[in-house]
């Protein structure tokens, strides 16, 4: 069985974050572990408090991973400011583990954010760097680029500058435009595109971090980048079809929908 990490933000209500990505793990079958950045009191409707963990209880936790468990693929979801960035950069630096899926994270779904404004110039110099895939959604990516993105055109326009940033692959998420739910990768040459028919409901708590966590859990299994993604779209694809009508808000997406594996 692969080993997969995941670095990033708790989610009390269990619909993102952490409990999202270690619900992905297991249903692919893959043996998940996290590391913790922030506690967000949050639930399906609003995020009430976050606090972000000492960067010396970072360090510790990715010390107690890596020097005990071979780690075959990591996602990265929430850093919530410079100093937490930093220590993450450290760390992977140092461990080099084979995949890093960076999912950017800047706010939830009710627009809280979950980075603070001022971290946006490490999250583009040190962390995209890392990153064998960065999991833009549209937001984030015009924060990241300046660019109103309506179209498929600008998403590749996008892709392009965002990648001149410093990942191996983005791959931009198309969920908040309309029509169907078009996910465009670029390598460097060339674009491909992923696409499902955009279902109709307002459970969509997690689609991000259940998405980039679904590809880690694909790469670390040793799929191809192309295969990694179809398949982890399949699979949020089918967690959104069957999502929960779970709290006052936008429901989570569902992991024990049946998948083939
Ligand atoms: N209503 C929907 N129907 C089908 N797929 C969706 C829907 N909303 C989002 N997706 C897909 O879910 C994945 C996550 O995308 P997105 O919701 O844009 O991310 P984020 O949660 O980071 O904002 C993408 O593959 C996107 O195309
Ligand atoms: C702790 C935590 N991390 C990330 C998110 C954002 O999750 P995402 O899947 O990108 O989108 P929403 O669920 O917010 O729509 C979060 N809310 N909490």
């Amino acid at each position: 069985m692969k080993h997969v990490l995941t670095i990033a933000g708790s989610d009390c209500s269990g619909g993102a974050g952490i409990q999202a990505d270690l619900k992905t793990f297991s249903a692919l079958g893959t043996y998940g572990m996290s590391v913790i950045t922030s506690v967000v009191a949050e639930n399906t409707s609003r995020v009430i408090s976050i606090h972000d963990l000492p960067p010396s209880v970072l360090s510790d936790q990715l010390d107690a991973v890596f020097e005990d468990i071979q780690v075959d693929a990591v996602k990265v979801g929430m850093l919530s400011d410079v100093t937490i960035m930093e220590t993450v950069v450290h760390k992977l630096t140092f461990y080099k583990p084979p995949f890093i899926v960076i999912d950017p994270v800047m706010s939830a779904k009710g627009g809280q954010a979950l980075m603070k404004s001022d971290a946006l110039t490490a999250l583009i110099d040190k962390i995209v760097p890392l990153a064998y895939i960065l999991t833009p959604n549209i937001p984030e990516a015009e924060t990241m680029t300046g660019l109103s993105i309506t179209t498929v055109e600008d998403m590749k326009i996008a892709a392009n500058r965002i990648y001149s940033m410093g990942s191996k692959y983005v791959l931009l998420k198309g969920g908040h435009l309309k029509g169907a739910a078009l996910d465009l990768l670029y390598d460097g040459n060339s674009y491909t595109t992923y696409s499902s028919e955009r279902i109709l409901t307002k459970n969509t708590h997690g689609t991000g971090c259940t998405f980039s966590s679904a590809i880690t859990a694909c790469l670390a299994k040793g799929l191809p980048v192309e295969k990694a993604i179809d398949k982890a779209k399949e699979y949020i694809t089918g967690a959104i079809r069957h999502a929960l009508p779970i709290g006052k808000g936008h429901g989570p997406t569902n992991h024990f929908f049946s998948f083939y594996r």
